[in-house]
C-alpha cells in the first residue's frame, strides 16, 4: 500500500471546506475563466491546494492536491497551481497562517489597475477595517500594496517578502491580476477577503461619484 506523509482524513476535511467556500466565491463572480487559487495548511510541511487550470466554480475533491512547502506535488501526478509559491512562502514564513485565498474579482482587478501607479490603495476610516485581525477601531488606515504583475513567481514572492519585512499585512493586490488574502483559518481568510472586496468596491464607487481624491 502507498503511504502518504500526511493525514488523509484532514486532507478530505480541508478539501470539503475549500470546495464549499470556493463555490460561494465563484457564484459571486470572483473566479472567472478558471482563474484564482486556494489552499489550506495541512501540517507543518504540507498544504492542500487547487490543481492548476481547474474551473474553480466546479471543484471536486480530485481538484485539491497536496504540495510540500517547496511547492512539490506529494502523492499526486497533477500540476499544482501556477502560483503555488505565493502560497508556500506564507506557510513557510508564518506558522499561524492556515489558509490563503486568491481571487480575480472585477473590483479587485479594476482597483489594481487604478492604483498601480501609487503602489498601494489606502483604506481609511471605515468601520469594516475592524474585520482585519488586530484592528480595534475604524480610526486607522490599511494600505493595500499593489505589486506589478509577473509570470515569474520568484520575482513576485521576493516583492511580497520585502513588504512583509516592513510589517504585518493580510493581503495584497497584483496589478491587472487580483487579490491575495490570508488568515489563521478559512473563516479568518474569508473575513479578510470579504472585507478587502467590500472596501475596494467602496473606494471605486467613491471615485466614480466624486472623481480622483
Ligand atoms: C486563467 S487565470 C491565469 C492564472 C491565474 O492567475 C490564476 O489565478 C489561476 O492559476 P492556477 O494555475 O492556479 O489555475
Ligand atoms: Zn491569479
Amino acid at each position: 500500500m502507498n503511504q502518504v506523509p500526511y493525514d488523509g482524513g484532514r486532507l478530505a476535511a480541508l478539501a470539503d471546506e475549500i470546495i464549499g467556500n470556493v463555490r460561494e466565491l465563484a457564484r459571486l463572480g470572483w473566479t472567472p475563466a478558471t482563474s484564482s487559487n486556494f489552499s489550506s495548511r495541512l501540517d507543518e510541511r504540507h498544504a492542500a491546494i487547487t490543481v492548476s487550470g481547474r474551473d474553480k466554480g466546479r471543484l471536486v475533491p480530485g481538484d485539491i492536491m497536496v504540495v510540500d512547502f517547496d511547492g512539490k506535488a506529494v502523492g499526486s501526478d497533477h500540476r499544482p497551481s501556477a502560483e503555488t509559491l505565493l502560497h508556500t512562502q506564507l506557510y513557510r514564513r508564518f506558522e499561524d497562517v492556515g489558509c490563503i485565498l486568491h481571487t480575480h474579482s472585477h473590483n479587485q482587478t479594476v482597483a489594481s489597475r487604478l492604483f498601480s501607479g501609487a503602489g498601494h490603495i489606502r483604506l481609511e476610516g471605515y468601520e469594516l477595517l475592524k474585520a482585519f485581525r488586530g484592528n480595534e477601531t475604524h480610526e486607522t488606515a490599511v494600505d493595500v500594496p499593489v505589486l506589478p504583475n509577473s509570470q515569474h513567481m520568484p520575482t513576485l514572492a521576493a516583492q511580497v517578502d520585502a513588504l512583509l519585512d516592513k510589517g504585518p499585512m493580510w493581503g495584497y493586490l497584483i496589478d491587472g491580476h487580483g487579490l491575495y488574502a490570508w488568515g489563521r483559518d478559512m473563516a479568518e481568510a474569508r473575513r479578510h477577503l470579504d472585507a478587502f472586496e467590500f472596501l475596494l468596491g467602496c473606494e471605486l464607487e467613491l471615485r466614480r461619484l466624486t472623481g480622483p481624491r
